[in-house]
Parts: C-alpha cells; structure tokens; sequence
C-alpha cells in the first residue's frame, strides 16, 4: 500500500462524506467509515462510498458473544471490506470466530486499549498495569487467536512490531507536530507511528477538520 493514511469520515451526513473523500482521495490509501456513519446509513452507505474506488475500513469495534460476532461479521461479508474491526477483549474464542466468518481478503484486526484511554482510566475499569502491558496481553492474544493484527496507540507500536513481526498494526490518535488533541489520550505524531513500526495510520479530525482538507492530507502524506 503506497499511501498508508485512512482518513476516518466520522459523520452521519452521507454528502459530506463523499464530498471530503472526493477532496482527498489521492492524498490518501484508503476510507475509514465508523459507528457514526454506519448508524446513519448501514451497508448502503458503505456501498456508496465504496464507488470511490479506495480501500475501505470498516470500523465497527464488534464485542459481543462469538455466535453473536460471528454472525455479524457474515452479515457483513457481502461488502467485502478491506480491513474490520472487533475488540480484543472480546476474547480468544470471539476472535477466531470472527476471522473464520469473515471474508477471505477481508483483514480483520483486534483493538487493545482504545487511544482516548490512559492507565488511570484502565484502572477505572478494574485492569491493574500500564497501558503498554494492557496492550501487550491484548496483542498477544489477537496473534494467537489467529486475527491479522491489532489497533494500538503509536506509544505501544514498537513494542507490538518486536512481538509481531508479521501483524497488520493500525495506529490511530496520530497528530501533526502542535495539532489539537481533542478526546485524544494516547497520540503521537504520523512520521513517529511510521518509524516505530505501523503498518497504516488513522487521520481522522486534522484532515476533515482542516479549512484545506486536501493540503491537510497532503501535508501529512508528505511527513511519511
Ligand atoms: O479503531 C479505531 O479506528 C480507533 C481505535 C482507537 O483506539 N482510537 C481511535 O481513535 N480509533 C478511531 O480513529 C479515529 C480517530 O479520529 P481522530 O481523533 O479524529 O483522528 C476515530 O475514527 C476513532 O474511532
């Protein structure tokens, strides 16, 4: 993949999706869609924006029981796309089964620790340790189960390159040098996520926010 920005079009305003991937699409690799727009407008909007002709993420996070996963990822199946996400800790039985229900160029990758997390929020939800070990436990066990890889924060990424040399590792809560944050916990810049070990960046906020959406994703593609 030449261009390893996915440019995360959270939004329920189809127009507006479009128009922003139209805007940006050679100064990207591909199209995230997420839980906002998919709740808008579910497997025909995807369809829609497929007709762009850029790879598509499918970003819905599924955790819940296998069975119920499973039969959601088969649900799926027929949009075919490129990358889908589940939760790690949905647990090792969940993740197979959700690989073996999805289709066979359909990448399906495992998030650890959400980026808008940090340890004292881990510690919140009854998960003693540090970000880096969560992630690590996690990791591991989305490689055994069998997935292709992980979502992980750029400040776990090297660490999940060392242990899986093979994985598909999608960092997002990237910001260009001095961007704003936002609900952000976890970032890094895109050129530092490339150097520790991604395999593709999520870019969500500073292209779609940008005034110039188009320079914005040129400007970090230029960084990479
Ligand atoms: O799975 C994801 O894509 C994801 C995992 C994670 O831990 N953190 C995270 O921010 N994301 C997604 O990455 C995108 C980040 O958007 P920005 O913060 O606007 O760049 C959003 O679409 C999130 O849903």
């Amino acid at each position: 993949m030449s261009n390893r920005i996915f440019v995360a079009l959270d939004t329920p305003d189809l127009a507006r999706a479009k128009a922003l991937a139209t805007r940006v699409r050679h100064h990207v690799g591909g199209l995230k869609l997420g839980l906002e727009f998919f709740a808008a407008h579910g497997q025909a909007g995807v369809r829609e924006m497929a007709t762009l002709d850029l790879p598509i993420f499918l970003d819905l996070k599924l955790h819940d029981i296998p069975n119920t996963v499973a039969k959601a990822v088969q649900a799926l199946g027929s949009l075919a796309p490129a990358i889908l996400t589940v939760h790690a800790a949905g647990g090792r039985a969940m993740l197979e089964d959700a690989k073996a229900a999805a289709p066979s160029g359909t990448k399906v990758v495992a998030v650890t620790m959400l980026t808008s997390l940090d340890a004292q929020d881990l510690a919140a939800t009854g998960v003693a340790g540090s970000a880096h070990d969560q992630v690590s436990r996690l990791a591991d066990l989305a490689r055994q189960a069998g997935v292709d890889g992980i979502v992980c924060s750029g400040d776990e990424v090297a660490a999940a390159r060392q242990a899986w040399p093979g994985g598909f590792l999608v960092v997002p809560g990237v910001r260009p040098a001095g961007g704003a944050i936002g609900d952000q916990k976890r970032v890094v810049t895109p050129r530092a996520a490339i150097d520790r070990g991604a395999s593709i960046l999520i870019v969500g906020r500073p292209i779609t926010q940008a005034d110039d959406p188009d320079a914005a994703a040129r400007a970090i593609a230029g960084t990479l």
